[in-house]
């Protein structure tokens, strides 16, 4: 297909799915392997749906932020978009290109970094990997000549330009690796999380380089995922929040949050019940939140122990002040006491909660299963 100018998006997706089979050992809840006998406990076949009707539509020049915990389609997402992976069904364009029919054309216009990667040759030094990049991209000498210098000054690794890679420590082999991403200057780049593990310094170098070369090549596309709030708070124009293969929103970090603005957010810690022993700790915490998802007005409650001192985080989504009373009162009907309580402005954090059901960082318990 050819390419089509008219497209005012740099990524377009419709009805996007993409469904994983894994054969496992033992219990499935699903098909049987063929020749395995019922009862027998052999090989089952689970059907993962990764990407469940997404779409999508990404701006030229935007910088777009997938956000989700573990497991959430984000990978899957970006390696259908850079025709890593094909889709099972449903439609995905990159710069009006097909990524089904046309996958040879996204590739020439498209990058990929995947922080949690390394790759590039130890033998060879950090400059040496840049300019090899840069020559399978075929960029002419001179121009590449000076964009690796450039880069080079950007990622803080001029003073490592000669040194091999096999030398490098790993959070400076992380900004190689994000710094070959924009070797050949691509027209869209995906970025599946950049800064995973990068000391805070490191991760706010790559942020400010995302955001200065969007803003002074026009026409150049980030999508980059992350789950770190911050990062898409600070970095992005628009976020998705993905979860279970599902967008479930889409937006400006402004206008996610002000979706919290009537509500009353808390921010509780409180101790634990008496009698709760050191085995039922957990179960402690969780007969709390169900006693505090039954008080008026409570939309949203989410606890968590803190195992430094034993104490109980609780995060509470309120219709209105009016329930606050009603909190407090069932915290101490439980014998539990407040130690702290503060009512915080909303961020990315406190909108996820609200769309997902759960923090960030707990995970999606194995994206749409079933
Ligand atoms: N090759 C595969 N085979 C089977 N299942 C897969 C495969 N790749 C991904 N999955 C499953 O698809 C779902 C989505 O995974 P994906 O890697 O896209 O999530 P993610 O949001 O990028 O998570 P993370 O932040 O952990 O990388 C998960 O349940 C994952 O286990």
């Amino acid at each position: 297909m050819a390419r089509s100018t008219e497209t005012p998006y740099a990524i377009e997706t419709r009805a996007l799915c993409r469904v994983f089979t894994r054969v496992s050992e033992g219990k499935g809840r699903v098909v049987r392997w063929p020749g395995s006998r019922r009862g027998e406990g052999g090989p089952v076949r689970q059907q993962i749906q990764a990407l469940d009707r997404v779409n999508l539509t990404v701006h030229t020049g935007e910088v777009f932020g997938l956000l989700g915990p573990n497991g959430a389609g984000k990978t899957t997402l970006i390696k259908v978009l850079a025709t890593l992976l094909l889709p099972t069904s449903g439609e995905a364009r990159v710069l009006g290109l097909d990524v089904v029919t046309d996958p040879v054309a996204v590739r020439e216009r498209v990058g990929v970094v995947s922080g949690g990667e390394v790759s590039g040759y130890g033998i060879l030094t950090v400059r040496e990997n840049l300019w090899l990049f840069s020559q399978l991209h075929g960029i002419p000498s001179r121009e590449a000549r000076g964009r690796i210098d450039e880069l080079l000054r950007a990622f803080g690794l001029w003073e490592y330009r000669d040194t091999r890679m096999s030398r490098l420590s790993t959070g400076f082999r992380q900004r190689l690796n994000v710094a070959r991403g924009f070797v050949s200057d691509p027209d869209v780049l995906f970025l599946d999380e950049p800064t995973l593990g990068l000391d805070v310094e490191v991760a706010r170098t790559i942020r400010a380089h995302v955001r200065e070369w969007v803003s002074t090549r026009p026409g150049r596309t980030v999508l980059l995922t992350t789950h770190y709030m911050l990062e898409a708070d600070e970095l992005c124009d628009r976020v998705a929040v993905i979860d279970r293969g599902r967008i479930v929103a889409c937006d400006t970090p402004a206008a996610l949050k002000r979706l919290l603005a009537t509500d009353v957010m808390l921010r509780l810690r409180t101790t634990l019940p008496p009698a709760a022993g050191d085995g039922e700790r957990d179960g402690a915490v969780r007969r709390l939140e169900t006693i505090l998802s039954g008080q008026p007005g409570v939309r949203q409650v989410s606890a968590r122990l803190r195992p430094s001192d034993g104490s109980v985080e609780l995060f509470l989504l309120l219709a209105d002040d009016a329930g606050v009373g009603g909190v407090l009162g069932a915290i101490e009907s439980t014998g539990g006491r407040v130690l702290e309580l503060h009512k915080p402005e909303p961020t990315l954090e406190d909108v996820f909660l609200k769309l997902v059901g759960r923090r960030l960082d707990e995970g999606s318990n194995g994206a749409g299963e079933s």
